[in-house]
């Protein structure tokens, strides 16, 4: 009933470039989200720009469009997977839990009542994290339309699909992604720690 999409394109400008293979710990960044969903046997895509320096040639697909962002990534896995549900999640997010994953499945049945094509966590202060959502399989007409009129921010696909919003609070570090080199390092101090 649900897929993953990894998210692995982009430039990662911030970082130097190939953001999935960046070290944290002993692993790749792109091993940790790997990892969860293997051990909860939810089926993936890993979707790149041709011109990234990938190392892992199973489950790969590749954007649709060049450099639009993560909108033509998303579209892209939904191509590549048939599934009613699909969990869209970063390359960069080493504390993922499997808990997390669980809780948004158990949302399901509730936004299928409601009619909400997307389950999206969403923080006391308002802030939401679509890159760590839920979406249904109709989200593709709204992708295609927004792609075609160039609108690449996702919250234009979130305002489009009656999003049911969870709480994004007790699950804090699971957000923690990683942009910079700075935030490399912090977020290996919290590995340590953990
Ligand atoms: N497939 C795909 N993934 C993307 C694209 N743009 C960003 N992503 C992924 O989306 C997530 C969030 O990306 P950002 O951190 O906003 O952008 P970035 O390109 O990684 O980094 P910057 O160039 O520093 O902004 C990361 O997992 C990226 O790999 C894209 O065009 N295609």
């Amino acid at each position: 009933m649900i897929s993953a999409i990894i998210l692995a394109g982009g430039k990662g400008k911030r970082i130097g470039g190939n953001k999935p293979f960046k070290k944290f710990g002993d692993k790749y960044l792109i091993d940790y989200p790997i990892s969860i969903l293997k051990k909860l046997k939810i089926p993936y895509t890993i979707v790149t720009s041709k011109n990234l320096l990938f190392k892992y040639n199973n489950f790969l697909s590749f954007d649709l469009i060049d450099d639009f962002g993560p909108l033509a990534g998303i579209l892209s896995g939904m191509r590549t997977l048939n599934s009613e549900w699909y969990l869209v999640l970063p390359c960069d997010c080493p504390f993922l839990t499997e808990d997390f994953i669980n809780y948004l499945i158990a949302n399901i049945k509730f936004a299928e009542k409601r009619g909400c094509k997307c389950i999206v966590p969403r923080h006391r202060n308002g802030f939401i994290e679509p890159l760590f959502s839920l979406y249904r399989k109709d989200s593709k007409i709204y992708l295609n339309k927004l792609i075609l009129e160039d609108k690449r921010k996702i919250i234009y696909l979130i305002r489009e699909l009656n999003p049911l919003y969870v709480d994004a609070e007790k699950f804090k570090n699971v957000f923690i992604n990683i942009n910079t080199p700075e935030e490399l390092r912090d977020a290996l101090k919290h590995l340590i720690k953990k």
